[in-house]
C-alpha cells in the first residue's frame, strides 16, 4: 500500500526532486491550483509556494516560470512515483458556475498538463512533462461541477488507451462532504485520502481516544456505493503537531493499531496513507526517521 504526501505548500519547502528520492513516498500532490475559472475561456491560477520564479503568464494568475518542478518531474517519473496535480486548498476560491465552466477547466488541465502535443492554444506550465492526474482538494464553496470536471477528464484519458490517468479527491471526514460527496457518487475516483484531522466528530484522534466516532466504516459504505467502488481508501494524517489545527497529530505509535486494524478489516479497499505535508513530515524525525519513513514502516508491518 502507499504513500501519498502534498507537496507545494511547505514552509521552505526544497525541490519536489527531494522527496521523490525518498523511497518512502509513492504518490506526491503538487498544489495548487487555486485560482479556478469563473467563465469558459477565463485561465486558472496556480500557487506552489516558494518554488517557480514568479512570472506568470500575462493578464492571468498562472504561473509560467516552475522551472524546478519541470526539471524535477522526469526525475521524480523515473524513479517510479505518482505525480498528480491538485485543485483547490485553503486558499481557493472554489466555485463551478456551470457544466460549461467544468469542461472548459477540464480542458485546460488537460491540454495544459496531461500529454503535450495536443492542443498549442494551451500553455504548457510543466513544459512537455505530463501529470499522472488530478487531485480534487477541495475545502469549500464546492459541491457542484467536480463530477462533470472527473467525467471530462476521464473521456479525455480514454483517448490515451495504454496510458493509465488518476483521479483523486481530499475530502473532510464529516459525512456527507459538502465539497465531493455529489463528485464521489456521481464520478470515479481512484483514490479517496480522508482528511482524518481537523474535524473533532470523525477525526483518527477519536480512534486514539476510543470514543468510537472515528468514521472509516461509515467511508466504506461511501465508496462502496459511489460510482467506483474498486477506489482506494486512504487515511489522511497530519505529517506533524504543527500541520494541522491542534490536537489532532498522532504520533507513529498512535497510527499503528488504527491501521493495522482497518487494513487488515479491508484488505482490498484500504489504499494506504495520505499526509499533509511533506516538510513537515520531512521536519518530523523521530527516533532518526522522519514520519514518512515511520508511515510506511507501519504499512510493511
Ligand atoms: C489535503 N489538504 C489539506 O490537508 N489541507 C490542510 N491541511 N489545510 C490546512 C488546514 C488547517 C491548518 C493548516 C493546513
Amino acid at each position: 500500500t502507499n504513500v501519498a504526501v502534498y507537496y507545494g505548500q511547505g514552509a521552505n519547502q526544497p525541490r519536489l526532486s527531494h522527496f521523490c528520492q525518498e523511497s518512502s513516498v509513492d504518490i506526491i500532490n503538487i498544489g495548487f491550483i487555486n485560482v479556478f475559472p469563473e467563465a469558459v475561456g477565463d485561465w486558472p491560477g496556480s500557487n506552489f509556494g516558494n518554488q517557480c520564479d514568479g512570472n506568470v503568464y500575462e493578464n492571468t494568475e498562472l504561473l509560467s516560470g516552475c522551472h524546478q518542478i519541470w526539471e524535477d518531474i522526469p526525475v521524480c517519473k523515473e524513479l517510479g512515483k505518482t505525480v498528480m496535480l491538485s485543485l483547490g486548498g485553503e486558499t481557493a476560491y472554489q466555485t463551478i458556475a456551470s457544466d460549461e465552466v467544468a469542461e472548459w477547466f477540464a480542458d485546460f488541465l488537460w491540454y495544459s498538463f496531461g500529454p503535450p502535443g495536443q492542443n498549442s492554444s494551451f500553455p504548457r506550465p510543466f513544459q512537455d512533462n505530463q501529470v499522472d492526474g488530478f487531485d480534487f482538494d477541495i475545502e469549500h464553496d464546492g459541491g457542484y461541477g467536480y463530477a462533470t470536471m472527473i467525467r471530462r477528464l476521464r473521456s479525455h484519458f480514454a483517448d490515451f488507451p495504454d496510458e493509465t490517468f488518476y483521479i483523486s479527491g481530499a475530502p473532510q471526514c464529516q459525512l456527507p462532504d459538502a465539497q465531493l460527496s455529489d463528485a464521489i457518487s456521481n464520478s470515479e475516483f481512484d483514490f479517496i485520502w480522508v482528511q482524518w484531522y481537523n474535524t473533532a466528530g470523525c477525526s483518527a484522534m477519536n480512534f486514539v481516544d476510543g470514543t468510537g466516532l472515528f468514521n472509516f466504516a461509515q467511508w466504506s459504505e461511501v465508496i462502496k456505493h459511489s460510482a467506483n467502488p474498486n477506489a482506494k481508501l486512504f487515511v489522511g494524517l497530519p505529517a506533524s503537531e504543527s500541520a494541522a489545527v491542534d490536537g489532532f497529530y498522532l504520533t507513529p505509535a498512535e497510527v499503528y493499531p488504527l491501521v493495522d486494524i482497518y487494513m487488515n478489516l479491508y484488505p482490498d479497499l484500504f489504499g494506504g496513507i495520505m499526509l499533509w505535508e511533506a516538510t513537515a513530515s520531512d521536519n518530523n524525525v523521530i527516533n532518526g526517521h522522519d514520519y514518512a519513513q515511520h508511515m510506511k514502516h507501519i504499512l510493511h508491518k
